[in-house]
């Protein structure tokens, strides 16, 4: 893969993130480290916000945190105005710690506990997104016993399948997510709670997918939503307020990815929406988006050290860096693809065809295949770009990897925001064998 993106180099020849030199940030941080372009995270959040407010839309844009969740992205979230998507228990603690505003936090998940649902009402969350009837029922258990009101979404699978990897779809028919729109399950769950003493329904969710390059599959699921909300407020005289319509608005990986600007899905849907809602009599609802990867994941860039390298006359050529399948599994799990570039050596002709293998043991731990670069040696550094996004969001212990640092720059300062795992960390939750001898 011959590479014509444009990368920020400064003087010395080394790429530059956010006006950081991204070879000092690997001596500074060690490797593998993840940096962020925060300037980056703000525009994009700004953009999504911003042209909403341009086409008076009432709307809230949820950042969709499992494609990157730590106590410091939820404050620069916090700080740009966004609501947030939690999926877990775990989230919800860590948005909590980051003193986010809980009226502005989305719960999602096809399997909340009670535990997880108990949370949510301790912290008196803005919206619950129910997924199943076995969810709606332990919701009006909880409300009447706690006698507290709590609003939700209804999340449904319009039957739409979006143009991306099939791992990553999520709004057809055949999905573990939501009330089926189709079959009248939809129709069941609204009828059993719109009129709920405690339980106030203010409209529909969907998620088509992810990482995806058209608008036309969001504004078809937009009309079939806005459809059913219109025939609900025919036939019980209800107006749902809210329309969500997810996130899996699509990013930059390599070349080949051709991505729209968060304006233009924005706007699509928009224009949409209010054309429905004019045809109907139906009022415009207000706009609910949930954008994950378009947010983090392009900001995002992966600084590892190359270590061996093994070349197979006529075959592969090999170069290993000190991390892989455990701090992005994207490769391996989706055969995602990648762009990278050695860092200190941006200038260079970019002469030899190498495949990045991580360290993991595992023949499949490859990052990229084919990727032209100049000619390396044990210590250049290798800087793979876009992994913002479900990148240390996946990452394991595998081979009992440490996870790698993460480092926040915005305006060419960095900051580390979170520590990279020490072995200590490894074996905190190990316990021997022989606990109750060696006491
Ligand atoms: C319900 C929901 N909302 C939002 C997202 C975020 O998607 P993306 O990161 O593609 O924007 C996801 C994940 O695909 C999701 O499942
Ligand atoms: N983890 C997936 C996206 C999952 C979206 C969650 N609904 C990816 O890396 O592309």
């Amino acid at each position: 893969m011959v590479s014509t993106l444009h990368y920020p180099v400064n003087q010395e020849g080394h790429l530059t993130i956010a006006g950081a030199d991204a070879v000092e940030l690997a001596k500074e941080y060690g490797t593998p480290v993840i940096a962020y372009n925060i300037d980056l995270v703000r525009q994009r959040a700004r953009k999504f916000k911003d042209t909403f407010d341009e086409l008076n839309v009432k709307s809230q844009v949820a950042y969709a945190s499992k494609a990157f969740s730590s106590i410091a992205i939820y404050q620069v979230m916090k700080e740009e105005g966004l609501s947030l998507d939690v999926v877990s228990g775990g989230e919800l603690y860590t948005a909590l710690k980051a003193d986010f505003p809980p009226d502005k936090i989305h719960f999602h998940g096809n399997n909340k506990s009670y535990q997880e649902l108990e949370m949510a009402f301790d912290a008196n969350i803005g919206c619950i997104v129910v997924d199943n009837f076995d969810e709606l029922l332990t919701l009006r258990q909880l409300t009447k016993e706690r006698k507290q009101r709590m609003a939700i979404l209804l999340r449904v699978t319009p039957g739409i399948e979006a143009h991306t990897h099939t791992y990553i779809t999520t709004g057809q028919q055949d999905s573990k997510f939501g009330f089926d729109l189709g079959n009248g399950q939809a129709d069941e769950a609204f009828r059993l709670v719109y009129d709920d003493e405690y339980i106030e329904v203010l409209g529909l969710h969907c998620h088509i997918g992810s990482q995806i390059f058209e608008t036309n599959g969001f504004v078809a699921a937009a009309e079939k939503l806005l459809l059913k909300m219109q025939q609900w407020n025919e036939t019980y005289q209800y107006t749902c307020p809210v329309l969500n319509l997810g996130g899996g608005f699509g990013i930059r990986y390599t070349d080949e990815d051709e991505p729209l600007s968060p304006e233009i899905y924005v706007k699509e849907m928009v224009l949409a929406i209010k054309r429905l809602s004019n045809e109907s009599a139906f009022p415009l609802p207000e706009i609910w988006i949930e954008p994950g990867r378009s947010l983090v994941g392009d900001a995002g860039t992966t600084l590892y050290t190359i270590g061996s390298q093994k070349k197979i006359p006529g075959t592969r050529h090999y170069v290993a860096v000190d991390g892989g399948m455990s701090d992005n599994i994207r490769p391996a799990l989706y055969q995602a693809k990648y762009d990278a570039k050695v860092a200190n050596r941006m200038t260079a002709p970019t002469n030899h065809i190498v495949t990045i293998a991580g360290k993991c043991c595992e023949s499949g731990d490859k990052l990229i295949e084919d990727l032209s670069i100049p000619e390396v040696q044990t210590g250049d550094i290798l800087a793979m770009f876009s992994t913002g996004a479900y990148g240390y969001a996946m990452a394991s212990n595998y081979n009992r990897l440490p996870r790698p640092a993460v480092v926040f720059v915005e305006g060419g300062q960095s900051q580390l925001v979170i520590r990279r795992e020490v072995y200590e960390d490894i074996v905190r939750n190990d316990l021997s064998l022989y606990e109750s001898e060696e006491k």
